[in-house]
């Protein structure tokens, strides 16, 4: 127990506005002397202003520190001059004509009229609510006159609050930090005394009118309000509120001094109780009530004019207020608490008192908060309140601290370990939540697992990449392939028995294509370590990071499908070059049975030179062929390359093999049915080496004999036969009409223009077979179709001189037929045929020329310059003079052509052997011709030789086989256009 002394603090509201204005200004003239001097009598301006002074009012307070005010101070001016305090204006106006009394009184505080609310509050409420929190009970209440600033200290407004919003806000801001330490509750409740009577200013449902709500005092002297709503505020700001709505409810009226007069005392009740976290055997709780005492401000009837309720109102507020003074004199005069055993305090003259009881005189702290005003206008209540105040400081109060101890039962330990409990969990739950559990260290050795799985993730997904690309880049050919499969398929169904024999072998060496698994693209999960699959960050950290790399590979296998899918297209060029393929095995086979009949023929120079002329002609062809079809045919194709080679077409020489469909094509033509029907010589060699067995030879290199199925020799196809693309390629050409063809013109040729050469053996035995009847030519003189027969052969030394003897028996039947100057014209004439030939003649010669193309049955795919058979006129020609019996030449020239002399060698052949009908003149010049043929032939350049032997079809031959050669060119225009 300590004892204390109420805490007197005095506040001086300031002026107000109205006050302000009637402040008497400081008068600084000069007093009368009466002796001629200023001393004198005052004149009637100073009586003027000095009557003016009477509606003035003069600041009344004038505090000189924050203890010290004077009440009523000497005016500056007079203490300046020394001399007699002049009568104020009040004291005028009051009437008392006394002199100021300048009275000092000390206070524990004097705040002046700047003071500002939290100065205020510093000053009083703060510093007792460390002892309230510790069980020492508190009371403020404003004390003071009306209108004297006693409802703004306590409660203020809203936008300057006063102690109790302050007060609220400290108490829970200690609250607040010793949270951990104290469990601390507060109950509060808000009442008025208002006429003797207690209401609930707090509760929603007004206190019904009457005697208003009871006081009762406990054992402990511990006054308390039957019935009073106790609330619990959860923050300042709440208790803000509730202050405000309770004002409103408050008892309030204007007065004469005041507009928002306070006509009850309202009091604001804190309990708060307090007891440490911390268990022990003894549970120690602390108990404390805070008083804010908005005390209704007194008043003088005369001086406010009330009447009515407003006089009983202020009646009673003094009644109150008189005996809460007298409290004070009592408590004053028995030394306060100290004595008050022995004396009677008269509490219970009012409600106020009995309220205040142990805030006066009891275990309590007090601060007496004494509002003033400076006004002189209110110079008696304010010099009363000080006298109060003044008065109040030395009442003594004994100050205990409120504390409760009570003994533990064991029950209350069990409640307490299962609170501990709870509470633990709690901390564990709030720690596990804001991911505190784990230690830095813990962390770090997850965040290296999660990283060292992450690493192994991506080096899966490096690899399966790589094999992604790789399997992209395999997988083109095997698209190609398949494309080629496809297409052989195709030919397969549509072909005939031998060319189907030939797909169906390249078929079976075409890879199949074999398509990658589902789950290529898909990328296996890397398990997660225990410590990481546990926790379901990592597991989705984890789980996002494979879905990242599966993404990436996903977005590489789409730009490998991108580029299979250009390679899928590029390859249907493969289709194309089936028929390629098709046209290559058909020319194969030709070939190869040409080559068989003239193997046995030829010298060995021969055959070296024919076989080095064919695989220059099928290079060329090749190369046609490829720039017609717009794309490169490598060597490596698998449809040409897979091709095998039975052994027993290694009879013929590998260097014989054709390299090209160009050279197919050519050879194509023999095998043609109509060739065998119009040509029973050739199908009668086809015969011959019909046992030789059909391939395709092989340019690669690497070339190994195959148990593939070998066709045997290509019968002839019908068109329809042929695959769709090698159909296309040979869809019938718009027709053209037949070139007319010249006569041939026997011309004197001069003998230099012909040099002499040696003709090929078989020369004439590639000469048209078919029957004819010989006009002026002997019959030893004709050539020997069919068989080949070797004593009939011209290129043979010794069937070449018995020709010329037989020729020299019979020179003047040859003298009577020739025409002068023709005897050594050259058979070099193009095969035109006179526009006055007729239909038949005409037709024959078309049975003989294989060159007309219009119904060949198999064409090579070639789209080579076709030479028109529309008559182009000839520089060269036009540079000749022409035989007047004879039209000019209009078939195309060697020159124009680029070497078709070969076919018009030719053609010159079969026209002078094979012609079965002629004139007298053209039968004398036949004869003439054939006679001299063996020489002629023996002038032939080996080019001309060699497409005579092959019987090239005049449309491909400038562009397949025929070597263009200039020497070649002269001595065809040498013999075209003799002079
Ligand atoms: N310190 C101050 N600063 C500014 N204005 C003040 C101050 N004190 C009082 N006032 C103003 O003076 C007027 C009267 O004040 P207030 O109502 O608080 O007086 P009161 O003592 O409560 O009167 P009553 O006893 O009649 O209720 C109010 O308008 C208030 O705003």
């Amino acid at each position: 127990m300590t004892e204390s002394s109420i805490q007197v603090a005095v506040r001086i509201r300031p002026l107000n506005a109205r006050e302000v204005s009637l402040l008497a200004p400081v008068d600084t003239s000069q007093p009368f002397q009466g002796d001629g001097g200023l001393a004198g009598s005052p004149s009637k301006a100073q009586n003027a202003i000095a009557a003016m002074r009477t509606n003035y009012i003069r600041n009344i307070l004038s505090p000189v520190d924050d203890r010290v005010l004077v009440f009523d101070p000497a005016e500056p001016a007079a203490q300046i001059r020394g001399q007699k305090q002049q009568p104020t204006t009040h004291m005028h106006i009051h009437g008392n004509g006394r002199r100021a009394r300048d009275v000092r009184y000390a206070f524990d505080r004097v705040f002046p009229p700047t003071t500002t609310q939290q100065e205020v509050y510093r000053g009083t409420v703060e510093p007792m609510l460390t002892g309230l929190l510790s069980g020492f009970n508190a009371s403020v209440f404003a004390y003071g006159a009306t209108g004297c600033g006693k409802t703004h200290t306590i409660s203020g407004s809203s936008e300057d609050p006063g102690l109790i919003f302050l007060t609220m806000r400290g108490l829970y801001e200690r609250i607040e930090e010793d949270r951990d330490q104290y469990e601390t509750h507060v109950r509060l409740s808000y009442l008025e005394i208002y006429n003797e009577t207690i209401r609930d200013l707090l509760s929603p449902t007004p206190t019904p009118p009457g005697p208003g709500l009871a006081l009762r005092e406990d054992a402990a002297s511990k006054i308390s309000v039957v019935g009073i709503t106790e609330h619990i505020p959860e923050s300042p700001e709440q208790v803000l509120e509730m202050i405000t709505e309770g004002n409103k409810r408050r008892t309030q009226s204007p007065t004469e001094a005041n507009a928002v007069s306070s006509r009850s005392h309202a009091v604001l009740q804190l309990n708060v109780t307090r007891k440490p976290r911390t268990a022990g055997t003894v549970e120690e709780m602390s108990s404390a009530s805070l008083n804010i005492i908005d005390l209704a401000g007194s008043e003088r009837a005369s001086a406010t004019n009330n009447q009515g309720m407003r006089m009983k109102e202020g009646a009673n507020i003094n009644r109150s207020l008189l005996a809460l003074g007298s409290c004070i004199n009592a408590l004053c005069q028995t030394g306060g608490a100290r004595n008050v055993k022995g004396r009677h305090i008269p509490y219970r003259n009012s409600k106020l008192t009995r309220l205040l009881k142990f805030s006066l005189g009891g275990n309590c702290k007090t601060v007496m908060i004494v509002c003033v005003s400076p006004s002189s206008a209110h110079y008696e209540e304010t010099h009363n309140t000080l006298k109060y105040a003044n008065q109040a400081k030395n009442i003594q109060t004994k100050v205990t601290r409120n504390l409760l101890h009570i003994d533990r039962h064991v029950a209350q330990y069990v409640q307490a370990i299962a609170s501990l409990r709870q509470e633990v969990q709690e901390l564990k739950e709030k720690l596990a939540s804001t991911g505190g559990a784990d230690t830095p260290a813990e962390r770090r050795k997850r965040d290296a697992l999660l990283a060292d799985a992450t690493h192994q993730l991506q080096d899966a997904a490096t690899a399966q990449r790589d094999a992604l690309r790789q399997a992209a880049t395999d997988a083109a050919p095997l698209h190609a392939a398949e494309a080629v499969r496809s297409a052989l398929r195709d030919a397969v169904d549509t072909s005939a028995a031998p060319d189907r024999a030939i797909l169906e072998s390249l078929l079976a060496q075409t890879p199949d294509v074999v398509a990658p698994p589902e789950d290529t693209y898909r990328l296996a999960a890397i398990p997660l370590p225990p410590a990481l699959a546990a926790d379901t960050t990592y597991t989705a950290l984890y789980a996002a990071r494979h879905a990242h790399f599966e993404a990436n590979l996903a977005a590489e296998a789409r730009a490998a499908a991108l580029q299979a899918a250009r390679q899928l297209l590029q390859d249907t060029i493969g289709r194309r070059l089936i028929d390629l393929a098709l046209g290559t095995a058909h020319a194969t086979q030709a070939l190869r049975s040409a080559a068989a009949r003239l193997d046995n023929d030829l010298t060995d120079d021969d055959r070296v030179a024919l076989a080095a002329d064919l695989r220059a002609a099928g290079e060329r062809g090749t190369a046609a062929l490829q720039q017609a079809m717009g794309a490169h045919v490598p060597d490596n194709v698998p449809v040409v390359r897979k091709v095998a080679h039975p052994s027993p077409a290694r009879r013929v020489r590998p260097s014989l093999g054709p390299r090209s469909t160009g050279d197919a094509a050519r050879f194509m033509r023999l095998a043609s049915p109509r060739r065998r029907t119009l040509r029973p010589s050739i199908a009668a060699r086809h015969r011959n080496i019909g046992g030789t067995p059909l391939v395709v030879p092989d340019t690669a290199k690497d070339a190994k004999p195959s148990a593939a199925p070998t066709a045997p020799t290509v019968p002839p196809k019908p068109r329809a036969s042929l695959a769709p693309g090698v159909q296309k390629s040979l869809a019938p050409r718009p027709s053209v009409a037949p070139a007319p063809r010249r006569s041939v013109v026997p011309t004197d040729v001069p003998a230099r223009a012909v040099e002499p050469k040696k003709a090929p053996a078989d020369l004439r035995r590639t000469l048209p077979d078919r029957p004819r009847k010989p006009v002026t030519a002997p019959a030893d003189s004709v050539r020997k179709p069919a068989v080949f027969d070797k004593a009939a052969e011209p290129s043979l030394p010794e069937n070449r001189a018995a020709e010329r003897r037989a020729a020299e028996r019979r020179p003047e039947k040859r003298s009577a037929e020739v025409v002068p100057g023709a005897a050594r014209a050259p058979p070099a004439a193009p095969p035109a045929v006179s526009r006055t030939r007729p239909e038949s003649d005409t037709r024959s010669m078309r049975h003989a020329l294989p060159s007309d193309t219009s119904d060949d049955p198999v064409q090579p795919v070639s789209t080579s310059p076709v030479a028109s058979t529309e008559p182009v006129h000839s520089p060269t020609l036009s540079k000749r003079p022409t035989s007047p019996a004879r039209p000019p030449s209009t078939s195309p020239s060697a020159a124009s052509r680029g070497g078709t002399g070969v076919k018009r060698r030719g053609l010159f052949e079969r026209q002078f052997l094979a012609r079965p009908e002629t004139n007298d003149g053209d039968s004398t010049m036949d004869s003439l011709l054939h006679t001299d043929l063996a020489d002629l032939s023996a002038q032939l350049p080996r080019e001309d030789w060699q497409a005579s032997l092959l019987d090239t079809p005049r449309r491909t031959s400038s562009s397949f086989f025929t070597t263009p050669s200039p020497r070649g060119h002269r001595s065809r225009e040498s013999r075209e256009m003799p002079a």
